[in-house]
């Protein structure tokens, strides 16, 4: 285990879930506005995505007006290994309550982008939505992808479904 891995387990250990030992390597960076923020952790075992925190300033809380929106910076660098993606997730509880959404959900991190991982918050309810240093309000999701290689044909082979879509099969 390298200093930078006993750093990140000694800091997700002070959350509940205990980090996975198998699966993609996820390498982070924190930026200097991100320095003491609880990186992103899986809540339980079994959770899906691992919460991301704002970085936005103690002392400069963000407040997104109704049908506003803002890339919130994490504070994070993502190395995301070759042939994984990081889907970025509103948080159910933030919909539920307040309207929160991430806009582009979900939010696509490529393995090849090296740039801070900003989350685009929009706010669809009727009041304005603090976001105050260290809340989760997004979740990441790594997942596998696959890049497809492009034929040009002149025609694709028939279905069942043929054209039908947008409801052609109904609701019952
Ligand atoms: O919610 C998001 C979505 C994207 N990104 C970063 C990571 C991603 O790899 C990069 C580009 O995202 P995307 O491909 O969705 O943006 P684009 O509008 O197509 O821009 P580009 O031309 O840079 O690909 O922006 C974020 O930080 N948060």
């Amino acid at each position: 285990m390298t200093h930078l891995d006993s750093l990140a387990r000694s800091a997700l250990d002070q959350r509940s879930a205990p980090l996975p030992d198998s699966g993609p390597e996820l390498v982070l960076v924190r930026l200097p506005h991100g320095q003491g923020l609880d990186l992103p952790a899986y809540e339980t075992p079994g959770s899906a995505g691992m919460d991301l925190r704002a970085a936005v300033a103690e002392d400069a809380p963000l407040e997104i007006a109704p049908g506003g929106r803002f890339a919130v910076p994490t504070g994070l660098i993502m190395e995301i290994p070759a042939g994984f993606e990081g889907q970025v997730r509103p948080r159910s509880g933030l919909a539920l309550k307040s309207g929160i959404t991430c806009l582009n959900t979900p939010g696509t991190i490529d393995s090849d982008y090296r740039g801070e991982v900003k989350i685009i918050l929009a706010n669809l309810g009727a009041e304005p939505f603090t976001v105050s240093r260290g809340m989760r309000i997004a979740q990441l999701v790594i997942a596998p992808v696959t890049q497809a290689r492009i034929r040009l044909a002149e025609s694709v082979g028939s279905t069942e479904r043929g054209t039908g879509g947008f409801g052609s099969t109904g609701t019952a």
